[in-house]
């Protein structure tokens, strides 16, 4: 199938420089010395444009980006011909921690505020979507929301891109989240990626069991979302259309960090969505590019082939589809 020339547009409104410290067999209270550190640019939006770019895809990566240390942006922008619309303003883009452990394959996460944003900036990045995208566009909007900025402005930035024809991927969590997927159908995105804790914050309860999670997932489907996909970190991941329900699970792959292999599944999500690819194909492109970054650092993959490779040896499970689920959340 010819694959849409439009370049995928991704916004991330509030980056982060990521400084990954690697700690052999972390706890908490205890002196450790870090084997490496590596900084790198990142922000959800940002390793998702990263990983498209390896993947060949034309992106316009936009957002708000401080403009006292665009340094690590624009060399990684450059080097993989991401085309950089991000609008800068005063101050500097946040640094997460990340502490990766490979004797545990656990990453522990530090996320810090960043500048505060206003109403100015988040108006000059609607000024670059209203000239960016076009009906058929596929849009990414991932990650939390700067200081400054309310709750709703994901919801509306979504329901703004639907109605100018566009697809939306979204990937947040919390209340920026929960604003977003309590639009009216008509405003909902296209496709939304919680991991389990971010369907547990959106149906205000623990989903425990299998069932449970495949149960709200239906829910959040019926409401009027195409595609619903719930990652289970290395369970996988649930794939929720009308008509069908899929489980995957890559082969088992060496670990260096988890850090943006949701990212990676968003990318790999939005590359099957270019093609109009069939579910099957979505669920095992998008658990191949997951699995592909995890033996790096930053969002990274390697070659087509090797990502192919993932692919095929993706395990793709079709699990019953109906009313029975919905019914129980
Ligand atoms: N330890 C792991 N082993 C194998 N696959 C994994 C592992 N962690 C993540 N994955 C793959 O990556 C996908 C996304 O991971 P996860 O569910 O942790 O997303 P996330 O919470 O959005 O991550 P992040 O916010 O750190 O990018 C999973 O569905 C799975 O395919
Ligand atoms: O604070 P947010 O915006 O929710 O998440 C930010 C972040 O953890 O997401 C990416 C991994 O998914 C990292 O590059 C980055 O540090």
């Amino acid at each position: 199938m010819k694959p849409s020339p439009l370049p995928v547009v991704t916004v991330t409104l509030n980056p982060a420089i990521d400084q990954t410290v690697v700690v052999d067999g972390m706890t908490l209270g205890e002196v450790h010395r870090a084997s490496s550190v590596q900084s790198n640019a990142g922000g959800k939006g940002v390793n998702v444009a990263s990983c498209l770019a390896d993947w060949s895809v034309p992106v316009i990566a936009t957002g708000i980006l401080g403009g006292g240390n665009p340094g690590p942006f624009e060399a990684l922008f450059s080097a993989k011909t991401i085309r950089d619309l991000f609008v800068r303003v005063p101050g500097e883009t946040r640094t997460n921690i990340k502490i990766a452990d490979p004797t545990r394959n656990e990453t522990t996460d530090i996320n810090l505020p960043g500048p505060v944003a206003d109403d100015a900036a988040l108006e000059r990045v609607k000024a670059v979507l209203n000239e960016t995208v076009s009906p058929d566009s596929l849009v990414v909007l991932a990650g939390s929301l700067p200081a400054g900025l309310p709750d709703e402005t994901l919801a509306r930035l979504s329901a703004a891109l639907r109605g100018r024809g566009a697809r939306v991927v979204l990937d947040t969590s919390g209340a920026p989240l929960k604003a977003a997927l309590s639009a009216p159908a008509e405003n909902l995105p296209f496709c939304v990626k919680p991991n389990q804790h971010e369907l547990e914050e959106w149906a205000g309860k623990p989903l425990p069991r299998r069932e449970d999670l495949l149960a709200a997932a239906a829910a959040l489907q019926a409401s009027g979302i195409a595609v619903v996909v719930v990652s289970l970190g290395a369970e996988g991941a649930l794939f929720v259309t009308k008509d069908q329900v899929l489980k995957g699970r890559s082969e088992p792959v060496e670990t260096l960090s988890t850090v943006g292999a949701g990212d990676a599944m968003v990318a790999g999500l939005v590359a099957a969505f270019r093609d109009d690819a069939p579910l099957e194909d979505v669920a095992r492109l998008s658990i191949a590019f997951a699995a592909a970054k995890l033996g790096r650092i930053g969002p990274h993959l390697p070659d087509a082939e090797e990502v192919q490779r993932l692919a095929r040896a993706v395990v793709v499970t079709e699990l019953p589809a109906g009313r029975d689920l919905k019914q129980q959340a």
